[in-house]
């Protein structure tokens, strides 16, 4: 049984977190991340074990092969689908495949590595090169645009998880070989981040692009993706920052770090700056893991049971050819004409935040998309652009998510035509808005009483007739102004009137309209009640 001592001491420094930290631009600050992110492949990396959505929640050491085990003996054989992973990632970067790339050993000691060494690639990684763009419009950083570059991308093997235990006094190892060779992306960037808004914007963007690309979960929460990072002042040398589990923690660990060597800076006190250290994240301050002196000599070797990774150049070709479109250009495409999408909304269909189970961006992009084309061949004019984005981003969704119905159901009785119909019916004015949110969600309210079984699709009409919800054009006048009279006796005193009538609080009658609107449940335009309380109250304004 192996037996360690705890890797370190917490916070032996105290550290306020809602402290704010000054960047300043005498002491500049310099960032380089190193992401490792699992691939969510079918097989692990060299074995024929499944590989688990949930390593670390599953049965432990269920998903495990001899070879993921170390068993003397076994030998590795290469997952060619974790391959096409890294390839469809490397194209989406921009990075440079190369076609050839070699398997190395990174040697070390740890009770959940039984093999004593890592595979990875150390001389000839699978890519180099390539870019992330950030920019103002789009990701909210400060900048205009910012290339930040990357160095490289190497595929590697997890590590098993060692849980510590107390046991009479000792701490106890357990081993669980569930993550142990499952297949990792480790993408590291050159330092050019220069603040925290931009260091935040990139694992956003990267989380997304491989959440998009379907080659991992990207969840920070989880372990699949895990951020290191790398961070200087001025010409002083790096310290690697890790054991960040969240973005919080990501943003945190900066900030704390930067006060603490800008601290060190001023006083004079940079000796301990002059060689690179390796420094942990306790939740509330960094404290030193290891330095140059201690760094571990890794012995890197080629591996001699893995051949090189030699891709013909068709094969990179061919890849290309079945890419996605990526993020940026969708967001770009759904910002401009026709669509001309808030920034808010084109994430919405296009970044999945995976917070939401009812459904997922690339479906909901797909069903907002057809029924835009839908809604066109009903309506000429562009104006009406809005009517699509608000209705499903917005009334439809938060309708599906207060009854818990996924959009796939759903879609069964609202198909993209049907739902063009329903927003003619909206521009046409045949009913109002109004009446509409209570038509939508009368239909999927029945159709969740069913158990979303009842898929016959909705009969407008005789659902707007049912229920009496035509619009009324021609309101009749008498009952408009016993109306208006009567929510005026209601809900107005003489100083109300008095500063409505004068123009010193507007406002007031949007109340007015809005209790109209409610009287009739929306079914007389807020535009009759502006023009007859106007008349009633003599507001000349
Ligand atoms: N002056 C610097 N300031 C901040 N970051 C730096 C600086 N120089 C390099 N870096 C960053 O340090 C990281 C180096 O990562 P890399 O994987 O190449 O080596 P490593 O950290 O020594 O190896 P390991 O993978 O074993 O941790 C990169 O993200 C790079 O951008
Ligand atoms: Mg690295
Ligand atoms: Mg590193």
């Amino acid at each position: 049984m192996l037996r360690l001592s705890r890797c370190y001491s917490l916070a032996s420094i105290k550290f306020v977190q809602n402290q704010s930290t000054v960047f300043r631009p005498e002491y500049a600050l310099k960032c380089g991340l190193e992401i490792h992110t699992q691939l969510k492949t079918r097989n692990k990396l060299f074995s024929q074990s499944t590989n688990s959505a949930t390593p670390l929640l599953d049965t432990p050491n269920s998903h495990t092969s001899f070879y993921d085990i170390a068993l003397p003996g076994t030998q590795p054989e290469l997952n060619w689908e974790a391959v096409l992973f890294a390839m469809k990632l490397s194209l989406a970067l921009d990075s440079q495949v190369n076609t050839i790339s070699q398997f190395d050993r990174k040697h070390y000691f740890y009770g959940d590595q039984p093999q004593g060494y890592q595979v990875t690639q150390h001389y000839r990684p699978f890519a180099r090169g390539g870019k992330i763009n950030l920019s103002k419009e789009l990701d909210g950083i400060d900048e205009l645009s910012k290339d930040i570059s990357i160095l490289q991308l190497q595929i590697e093997q997890d590590t098993g998880k060692s849980h510590y235990t107390n046991a009479d006094k000792d701490v106890v190892t357990l081993v669980d070989l569930n993550r142990s060779n499952v297949p990792l992306i480790e993408l590291v960037t050159n330092p050019d981040f220069s603040d925290i808004k931009q260091v935040r914007a990139f694992i956003k963007k990267y989380q997304n692009l491989v959440r998009h690309l379907h080659i991992s979960s990207g969840d920070l929460e989880t372990g699949a993706m895990r951020v290191d990072v790398n961070l200087s002042i001025n010409e002083f040398a790096r310290v690697e920052l890790k054991n960040l589990p969240n973005t919080s923690s990501i943003i945190n660990a900066i900030k704390y770090e930067y006060q603490r060597q800008v601290g060190l800076i001023s006083k004079g006190e940079t000796s301990s700056l002059m060689e690179s250290e390796t420094r942990g994240w306790t939740g509330s301050s960094t404290v030193k893991l290891r330095s140059k002196e201690t760094t571990i000599d890794y012995r890197y070797m080629p591996d001699p049971e893995l051949p090189y990774i030699n891709l013909a150049a068709d094969v990179i070709s061919g890849v290309k050819g079945i890419m996605p479109q990526l993020p940026d250009d969708i967001m770009k495409m759904l910002m401009q004409k026709p669509f001309e999408l808030s920034l808010k909304d084109a994430k919405i269909l296009t970044y999945n935040s995976n917070q939401n189970d009812m459904y997922d961006h690339e479906a909901l992009r797909s069903y907002y998309l057809k029924t835009f084309h839908e809604f066109s061949k009903l309506v000429d004019e562009h104006s009406s652009a809005k009517l699509p984005t608000n209705w499903i981003i917005h009334e439809f969704l938060g309708d599906l998510n207060k009854l818990r119905i996924p959009l796939s159901k759903a879609q069964k009785i609202l198909p993209p035509v049907v739902f063009a119909e329903f927003l003619k019916l909206l521009h046409a004015e045949t009913i109002s808005p109004t009446s509409s949110k209570l038509l939508l969600f009368h239909i999927l309210e029945t159709f969740k009483q069913s158990k979303c079984q009842d898929l016959s699709i909705p009969d407008f009409p005789r659902l707007i007739k049912e229920f009496e919800l035509h619009a009324i054009d021609n309101v009749d006048s008498q009952e408009l102004i016993g109306l208006c009279n009567d929510i005026i006796v209601e809900h107005t005193d003489d100083a109300f009137v008095r500063n409505l009538v004068s123009g010193k609080k507007k406002t007031s009658l949007k109340f007015l309209i809005g209790q109209g609107m409610r009287r009739s449940q929306g079914r007389i335009k807020p535009s009759e009640f502006e023009k007859q309380f106007k008349e009633i109250l003599n507001i000349q304004w």
